[in-house]
């Protein structure tokens, strides 16, 4: 099957790792005669508006050859996807990305290769769209509505991706492709000033109240923060979200869980707690930080409906 790349491309990604490598990516799909056309992003969130214009002028028929291609990382793909879906459509158009952003954590989570050139074979070599898991989500408070391909995060880990997002440390690690540390690095100074939040969770017909919540992580595959695995049995495969609640305990048992948490231990912890369900809701009275995919969404209190879904990717892992 002939197949039309619609790229929507993020200079910016990557700390303008995306932009450098663009040349290389263009020159490989002019070599191989590949269709494609080729849009850049203006601004922040322009990606959103550039998913739903393509949505809405692709026929919505079966065996329409229209791939949306997103050059950036896990936010550029947020975007895209995002717009895509404000358009109601009978045939989804099919999603891939090349990722070139800091953390590329849904490139781990569908065991996609992290190496530009590879992850673009395993996109060109695609021979059918494959069904993944994506999370979406209804908050009811500033009514909004979205989805996430990785995870939804309420806490510690919305806080370290903003102060992540504003430092000058992440543009020096991308810089020197070491990206997916700079989440690592934002962690530090973060982790002693995060606070506990009372949280509702309720999950199938279990209702539980922590008084101390520290990270609520709502999550479609194992990885945040540039490959950290906090949820090791998620998978975008199972039809289930995985929610990861993390109670703030004192200061040294909290740096005792960071060990855990690089060895994948921390689900042992009595701290930790773990869900898997289709659908699950939040409540968080007091404004804490939220982020999607690693957009920040600001400080906010949260009364929160998730369910999971499925989408197209046209990304074959097996090449
Ligand atoms: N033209 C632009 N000017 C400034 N910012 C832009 C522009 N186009 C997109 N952006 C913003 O760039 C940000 C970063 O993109 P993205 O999240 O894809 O990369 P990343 O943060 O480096 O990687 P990852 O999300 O994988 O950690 C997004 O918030 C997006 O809105």
């Amino acid at each position: 099957m002939s197949v039309n790349y619609n790229i929507i491309l993020n200079e910016h990604a990557g700390s303008g790792r995306s932009g450098q490598i663009w040349p290389q990516i263009k020159a490989e799909l002019d070599a191989q005669h590949v269709a494609y056309s080729v849009i850049s992003t203006d601004y922040p969130n322009h990606a959103m508006l550039l998913g739903e214009q393509l949505a809405k002028k692709t026929p919505d028929t079966a065996n329409a050859n229209t791939v949306a291609l997103a050059i950036g990382g896990d936010g550029t793909l947020h975007e895209v996807l995002s717009g895509i879906k404000k358009v109601v459509r009978r045939y989804p158009i099919p999603v891939a990305y090349v990722p070139v952003g800091s953390g590329d954590d849904l490139a781990r989570g569908i065991q996609m290769s992290l190496d530009w050139k590879k992850a673009l074979t395993q996109i060109l070599q695609c021979q059918r769209p494959h069904l993944y898991n994506i999370g979406t989500y209804d908050e009811t408070i500033k009514h909004q509505r979205g989805i996430f391909t990785n995870n939804f995060g309420i806490g510690l880990d919305a806080a370290i991706i903003t102060k992540a997002n504003q430092s000058k440390t992440k543009v020096w690690l991308n810089q020197h492709h070491m990206g997916s540390l700079s989440y690592l690095a934002s962690a530090i100074g973060v982790l002693y000033n995060q606070g506990g939040f009372n949280l509702m969770v309720h999950v199938n017909q279990q209702r539980d109240i922590y008084q101390k919540a520290l990270l609520v992580t709502t999550t479609n595959h194992p990885y945040f923060g540039g490959g950290v695995q906090i949820a090791p049995p998620a998978t975008m495969l199972d039809d289930q979200l995985h929610l990861v609640v993390i109670e703030k305990p004192n200061f040294f048992k909290l740096l005792w869980l960071v060990f855990l948490l690089a060895t994948h231990k921390h689900l042992k912890s009595r701290f930790v707690h773990y869900y898997s369900a289709k659908k699950i809701h939040l409540i968080v009275n007091s404004i804490e930080f939220g982020q999607v995919d690693g957009e920040e969404l600001g400080g906010r209190y949260y009364d929160l409906y998730m369910n999971v879904d499925q989408y197209p990717f046209w990304i074959d892992t097996s090449v």
